[in-house]
Formats: structure tokens, sequence, C-alpha cells
């Protein structure tokens, strides 16, 4: 049985093999990275710097590693993926690639990530590649991308706070590391910190465990700016919303830039405390949509450009038409593309990414639930016509199923306001919001509505 102390060497092996396998930029985009971080005599726990690389490697070289782990130890190993810190130990949130389903990172090697610095300020660490510079601009986040430069030019004076909602995948964190880029840029000495709100939250957690909570208020009451991400998390968190409700007060009175970030607008994050809601509101709301066409196409030139791949213009094209609303999906396409030219040598053509995408293609389609399919289901659900759903009638017997299935579709898609608007009879976003509300406050007061709201949310999600 291999000692614990032994592994690593085991994985050495492994990867210096690789390293002569693999053409250079591919062994140091993939492989180079990875540690060894755990293991037993049928298995091994391999360390990887993002929830890309996880994702990555398992689908694409997973086999591999297996296969050449039995020639070395004669044994099938069970080989699992952990994303870690990048200076080797756990995050404290790791993931395995079976809960990786949020590529986060692009997949370019990944410097390492600062931990708190109390000389610079910075926690959680800046994405290098995520500046201004890099950040492509369209008609779908011009408010936003303006906005964020204002802010990054006159901290605490422009737009205090700055928050920043959309969609997964649509560049939100980029654009909060940009601004912590470019002040730092201006003014090396200001102290940053950027996390997500789940850090936070553990952080505040553990501190309370620790009875060192001047500590943990200590750190994020006296920065110059805070960047923090994914605020939606706040939502039905009593004690983490009170203690972020103080640690907002302090920086803001001291005339220190906060930025937010949110996957939906503060008015509607489940259980967010109103004075929360109201300080979210006070300074700029910027959100950013899903990109149209030539932007995605822009976005890929400039990726394709970053990666020295040569991108033919029928391909960008081909990912920009079914790659459309999260523009994580349209790097990972991307990456898998480059990545497949790099590792044959050949040029790559329309045949080769239709084969490449198809997986991606065919479980974005599996995964669509179409707001049609919603409104046909709560309409036999209710008894009512389907047309009724578009239509301008307002008897209750139709007007609350609608506000449902516009509620469902709320939940269930990932349809921004306007479109869910749109597809119910030409609504606009504040009649969406307006019926989200509504149905909240019914599944509050009226238990057989609830019943039925989980129960089509239910049917729809299988
Ligand atoms: N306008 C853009 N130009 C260039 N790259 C972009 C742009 N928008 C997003 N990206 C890239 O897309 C990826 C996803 O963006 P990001 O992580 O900022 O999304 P997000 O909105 O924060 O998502 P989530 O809500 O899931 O946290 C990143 O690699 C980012 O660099």
């Amino acid at each position: 049985m291999p000692s614990v102390s032994s592994s690593p060497s085991l994985w050495e092996t492994v990867k210096s093999d690789f390293k002569t396998l693999f053409p250079e930029d591919v062994f140091k985009l993939w492989f180079e990275p990875i540690v060894c971080v755990e293991s037993a005599e049928d298995s091994l726990t391999l360390g990887v710097p993002n929830d890309f690389a996880a994702i990555w490697i398992n689908d694409n070289y997973l086999d591999l590693i297996v296969q050449r782990l039995r020639l070395s130890t004669g044994r099938l190993m069970t080989v699992k993926l952990k994303k870690v810190d990048l200076d080797g130990s756990s995050a404290p949130f790791a993931s395995t690639t079976d809960a990786g389903s949020r590529i986060k990172t692009t997949a370019a090697p990944v410097r390492r990530a600062p931990r708190y610095d109390e000389k610079t300020g910075i926690a959680g660490g800046l994405n290098p590649r995520n500046t201004f510079e890099t950040f492509v601009v369209g008609n779908n986040n011009q408010m936003a991308h303006a906005a964020a430069m204002a802010v990054a030019q006159a901290p605490a004076q422009a737009y205090n706070p700055l928050f920043i909602y959309g969609d997964t995948g649509l560049g939100k964190t980029h654009l909060m590391h940009a601004i912590g880029h470019a002040i730092l840029k201006n003014n090396p000495h200001a102290k940053i910190a950027y996390l997500s709100t789940e850090k936070f939250t553990n952080e505040f957690i553990q501190a309370l465990q620790e009875n060192a909570l001047p500590k943990f208020r200590q750190r994020y009451r006296h920065v110059d700016v805070l960047l923090l991400d994914d605020v939606q998390f706040l939502g039905n968190k009593e004690r983490i919303q009170e203690e972020f409700f103080h640690t907002f007060n302090d920086l803001f009175e001291s005339s220190k830039q906060i930025v937010l970030s949110s996957d939906r607008r503060a008015s509607e994050i489940e259980k967010l405390e109103a004075r929360l809601v109201s300080r979210f509101e006070w300074g700029l709301p910027a959100d950013i949509q899903a990109p149209d066409f030539e932007t995605r196409v822009a976005i890929l030139r400039t990726k394709a450009a970053t990666l020295k791949f040569e991108l033919p213009p029928g391909v960008a094209t081909f990912i920009a038409q079914n790659i459309s609303k999260n523009i994580r999906r349209l790097e990972g396409a991307l990456i898998k593309v480059a990545s497949y030219s790099s590792l044959t040598g050949k040029p790559i053509d329309l045949a080769t990414t239709e084969m490449l995408l198809q997986d991606v293609l065919m479980e974005q389609a599996q995964n669509q639930l179409t707001i049609e399919t919603i409104q046909k289901r709560v309409a036999d659900h209710y008894q009512i016509r389907h047309s009724d759903m578009t239509s301008k009638r307002r008897p209750n017997n139709i007007a609350i199923p609608r506000q449902i299935a516009m509620y469902i579709t709320r939940t269930l898609t990932k349809h921004s306001l306007q479109e869910i608007g749109d597809a119910y009879g030409g609504r606009d976003h504040g009649t969406v919001i307006h019926a989200c509300k509504a149905v909240d406050n019914m599944m509050e007061q009226d238990a057989s509505v609830r019943g039925s709201v989980e129960f089509l949310k239910a049917q729809l999600s299988r």
C-alpha cells in the first residue's frame, strides 16, 4: 500500500510523463498547476486551481490520468479533482468536480491570488486578466461599464454604492476586479477588499466561533474599497445582514467606496431587510444584460487574441449563434476549440467545432425549459386557455394564473425581466416584478397557492 507521502511523487511521475506527451503549452495550461492533495490505497485527490480546470480535466483527461496511474501501480485508482487555494491548501469551500457546473475562471494559467495582505489590503485576490482593457463593451453592459470606470476614477465620489446586477456569467465579477485594478494603479496603497458574500459569511461565522469579531470587523470596516460579490446570498440570513449593515454604514460614513454585485435587483433579493434594500439603491443600480450577437463575436475575438489562437470567422459566428446567454459558456466553448487545435496542431474548421461542442449544445437544448412550456402547463393546471397567458384580460381567474406563470418563469429560467414581459403579451419589466411580488405574498398567506406553485415548479423542473 503506498504511503500518503509517496503519492505526491506518484503524481509527479505521471506529471513528468505528461510533460513529454503533450505540447508544452497544453502541459503548462492544464497539468503543471495540478498538485496531489490527498491519497489512499485506491484513490488520489488532485488539487486544481479553479472550477474550470476541474471540469475541463474531468471531461478530457481523467481517463488518461487513470490509465497512467494503472500503469504505474497496477491498480485501478479513483481520481478526484478538487479546487484548491492557489498556494496549494484546500479552499475553505473547495468543490469537487461533481459540484462544479459554475465555470468561474478562464483556463489560462492562473496567477497566485493574494490572500488578505495587511499592507496592500487586498483580500481574496483579483484576477489579473479581469481589467477594463480586456472588457468588451457592448449595448448590454455600456452603462455598468461607464459607472465602473467613473467609480474607479473617483472612488466614493461618483456612485456609492455601485450595485451591478445581471444574470450569471455576464461580467459582474470582471467589472468589480477591473475597478480594483484601476484604483490600485492610481493609488498602489489603496486598501482593497474583494470577496464573495459566501466568504464574508464564512469568515463571520468563524470569527463568531473563535471570539474574534473585533478582528473581523477591523478587517472589513477599514478598507478604502469593498468589492462584495453575489450579495443575493445575503437573502434569508438575518445575522449576516445585521453585520453587513454595520459594515456598510461604517464604510459609507467614512467615504469609502462600496461596490456590490447581485444576480437580481436589490428589491428582488429574497428576505433582504428593507434598510439594506434602500441602502443598496442609494447609489447607482447598473444592470448587465446578455450580449447581442455582435458583442458575442467581439468577445470571442478578443479572447482568441489573448489565447494567441487564430479563430476562423465562421467558427466565431457558429459559437456566437449557438451560445448567447452566458459569456462564461462562450469562453468555455472557445477554450475547448482552441485547446483541441493546439493539441492536434491542426487549424480548426466548422465541422470539428460542431463535433467538439455537440455536448455543450445538446445539454443547453435539453436544459432549456421554454416559456411556452411553462405557460401551457400553468394554463392546463388552472383550466384556462393558453392564449390567456398573453391576453390583456384581467379577471382574477386569469390574472392570477398568469402572474403565477410569470413567477415560475422568473424562478426556473434565466430569461430577463424584459424577455418575460415580452413573452406575456408585451408587458413591461415592472409588471413582471409586480407579479413576482404578488405571488410571493399569496404564497405566504395562502397555503393552497403555495402548494400549487410548488407542485407546478416541481413538475416543470423534472
Ligand atoms: N464584456 C466582457 N468582455 C470580456 N469578457 C467578459 C465580458 N463579460 C464577461 N466576460 C468574461 O466572462 C466570464 C464570466 O464573467 P464573470 O465571472 O464576471 O460573470 P458574473 O456576472 O460575475 O457571473 P456570476 O453571477 O456567475 O458570478 C469571465 O471570464 C469574464 O472575464
